[in-house]
């Protein structure tokens, strides 16, 4: 199988890497050669690290060598899935998927790793939307089981059994839900890390002790803080908009303390600094 990837940034290259740990023939896209040299280092890094613990069942060069690395969108012209993993904004996503309807051969599919946006708009976009689905991996890719997917409107049966069958060959766990803002995963996450954030902004702890509270008291293996930062201050605050408009209710309400620390960018681990320093 042929399996497409655009966006090489934390997720893209995880999509990635599994992919062609899963022997698949992968190509990655991005829209800048230093983006792609980027993504590629991380990917040899966590190679490196799973290939030292036997986890991987073949040598990372075998695994590298079945990933094309391009800025060229017809790459992906014969390629039977591509997952979309660009940045989190409906506009963005929606004129990539309306260039790669005349792009990807008719029968492939198309797939958004898309943390919230609703999968019916840019199946729409894609002018397939019978073969268009959310495919929504779990950050960090290599190490995370769960895929959650995700029929738009017009999905078919065909295009469901297929990413269900793509992502049980890439060793994960296929959970599937309908299509609403966030819709399992993030509507419950993002609220708690939200209302982390919420209490910094509050005072009502130091945000070490915030993250202390939810990993020694309930067993979580990050604190919210922590966790935010590694997801990204930014692609938190795009979800929360999503969640805040898409269902109408003030609970889902950015937090002021999140939106200053993006426009402040401050978008955590990924630009050096966030809650804590990197
Ligand atoms: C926003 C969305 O739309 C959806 C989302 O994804 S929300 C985010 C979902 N993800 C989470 O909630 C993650 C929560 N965190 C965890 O589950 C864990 O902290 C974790 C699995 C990330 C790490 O596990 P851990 O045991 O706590 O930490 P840690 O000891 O640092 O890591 C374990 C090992 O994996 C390695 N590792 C970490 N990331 C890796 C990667 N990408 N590739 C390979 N190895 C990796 C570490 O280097 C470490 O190796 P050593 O044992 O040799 O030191
Ligand atoms: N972070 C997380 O924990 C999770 C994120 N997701 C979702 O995955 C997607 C990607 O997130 P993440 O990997 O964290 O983000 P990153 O910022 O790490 O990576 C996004 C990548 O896409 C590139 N990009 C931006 N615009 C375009 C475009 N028009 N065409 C091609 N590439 C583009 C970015 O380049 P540039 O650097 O220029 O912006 C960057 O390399 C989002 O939809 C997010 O909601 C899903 C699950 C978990």
């Amino acid at each position: 199988m042929k399996f497409g990837v655009i966006g090489a940034g934390q997720m893209g290259g995880g999509i990635a890497q599994v992919a062609a740990q899963s022997g698949f023939d992968v190509v990655v896209q991005d829209v800048k050669q230093e983006f792609l040299d980027r993504g590629r280092a991380v990917i040899e890094k966590s190679l490196a690290k799973l290939h030292e613990k036997g986890r991987l069942t073949d040598t990372p060069d075998v695994i590298l060598g079945r990933m094309e690395f391009t800025t060229d969108l017809n790459a992906f012209a014969d390629c039977d899935l591509v997952v979309e993993a660009i940045v989190e904004n409906e506009g963005v996503k929606a004129d990539l998927f309306r260039q790669l309807g005349q792009i990807v051969k008719p029968e492939g599919i198309l797939a958004s790793n898309t943390s919230s946006i609703p999968i019916t708009a840019l199946a729409s976009a894609s002018g397939r939307p019978e073969r268009f689905i959310g495919m929504h991996f779990m950050n960090p890719v290599p190490l995370m089981q769960l895929v959650e997917v995700i029929r738009g409107y017009s999905t078919s049966d065909e295009t469901a059994q297929f990413v269900t069958q793509t992502a049980e060959r890439m060793g994960k766990t296929p959970l599937a839900c309908n299509d609403f803002p966030g819709f399992v995963s993030n509507r419950i996450l993002m609220p708690m890390l939200n209302e982390a954030i919420q209490c910094v902004m509050e005072g009502v702890a130091e945000p070490e002790a915030i993250d202390g509270i939810m990993k020694l008291g309930m067993n979580h293996p990050m604190g919210p803080l922590t966790l935010a930062d590694f997801i990204g201050l930014d692609t938190c605050l795009a979800i929360m908009e999503v969640l805040h408009r898409g269902l109408g209710d003030d609970k889902y309400r950015p937090s002021p303390l999140l939106r200053k620390m993006v426009q402040a960018g401050l978008l955590g681990r990924k630009s050096g600094q966030g809650f804590y320093t990197y």
